[in-house]
């Protein structure tokens, strides 16, 4: 019995009125490997279907417009209106879009992905399965030296002796996932034996979010500053989505991820030529460095000025 009349309730089956194809063209998934044992897979889009002659971009376009008569804009239209959206930061078109992905990553990237808050994450179990006998290996030339300006940051290959010194290192530690599958065999919960297995050994996720947020989480990882094996990712999952959402990935570059933001007191610089009003060294270095990608000229020096022999006197 429906208590509820929930049976009664008189669903209208609208049908499409145009022709739609699948964004990911019939694919189970889209994988791409990364690093030794890593992937990104692509396992489903929102929308999936897209009517024939436009991306899944449409969806920014009529959550915009709210309207059902999207679909009979122009397409450059459409682009303007994106890219205007975007410029703008009017961000909730964008979470429109949803993207779910399989992938696998070393627990250390783990650990930074997580981060990103605003994504739905189903994580693979140590407690209730085995974990596996994989660990991320990098190759002697991605050993990197500790930077001296960046305190998190590593840059450049240290010599190949130290390199190897650490990869023997890597070594002895994966060695000891031999000890973890035996004490499994001895009846140690799984929950613990896996507390001795270093954070290079790999976990997986489903990891689902919508593409505002992604974007966020591919600014700051895509980034020259973000740690190298991260970036990887990032970069991976740029390339999953970019044939799908096109137009907004456009946008993402121009306006975000290749744009500049530029401060008050550096707004200040430009107009004055003079060397920006900060006795802050980091801030300065900050400044050099946008004045130098803007092809702006050296600030005008300040000269000290003397005080005449009168003054003195
Ligand atoms: O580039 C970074 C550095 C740190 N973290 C976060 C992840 C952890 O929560 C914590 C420490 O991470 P590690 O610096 O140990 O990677 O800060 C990041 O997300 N990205």
């Amino acid at each position: 019995m429906d208590s509820l009349g929930i049976d009664q309730i008189q669903i209208n089956k609208v049908p499409a009125d145009t022709e739609y194809y699948d964004v990911m063209n019939g694919s189970h998934r889209w994988e791409v490997k990364v690093h030794d044992h890593g992937k990104v897979a692509l396992v489903d889009s929102m929308p999936r279907l897209a009517p024939v002659g436009q991306t899944a971009d449409f969806a920014i376009v009529q959550a915009a417009r709210v309207s059902y008569g999207a679909g009979t804009k122009k397409v450059t239209e459409d682009k303007g209106l994106i890219r205007y959206l975007y410029r703008h930061q009017h961000t909730s078109p964008f979470e429109m879009i949803e993207f779910k992905f399989h992938c696998v990553m070393p627990v250390f990237i783990a650990r930074q992905w997580i981060r990103h808050r605003t994504a739905n994450v189903n994580e693979y179990s140590a407690r209730y399965s085995v974990m596996p006998d994989k660990f991320y290996h990098p190759s002697a030339e991605d050993v990197r030296k500790q930077s001296t300006s960046n305190r998190q940051g590593g840059e450049d290959a240290t010599d190949t002796k130290t390199a190897q010194e650490f990869l023997d290192y890597l070594d002895q530690v994966e060695a000891n996932y031999k000890t973890y599958s035996e004490l499994l065999d001895k009846g140690v919960s799984r929950e613990l034996a896996r507390i001795g297995l270093p954070v290079s050994v790999y976990t997986e996720w489903y990891w689902k979010i919508d593409l505002h947020n992604l974007f966020h989480f591919l600014r700051l990882r895509m980034d020259s500053h973000s740690q190298k094996e991260i970036r990887d990712y990032a970069n991976t999952i740029f390339a999953l989505i970019r044939p799908i959402v096109p137009v907004a990935c456009e946008a993402f570059i121009d306006y975000a991820f290749e744009s500049i933001k530029l401060t008050r007191l550096e707004i200040e610089a430009i107009r004055s030529g003079k060397p920006l009003n900060t006795a802050n060294k980091r801030e300065t270095e900050e400044w050099e460095a946008k004045r130098k990608q803007l092809g702006l000229p050296e600030p005008v020096k300040v000269e000290q000025t003397q005080p005449s022999s009168t003054e003195q006197a």
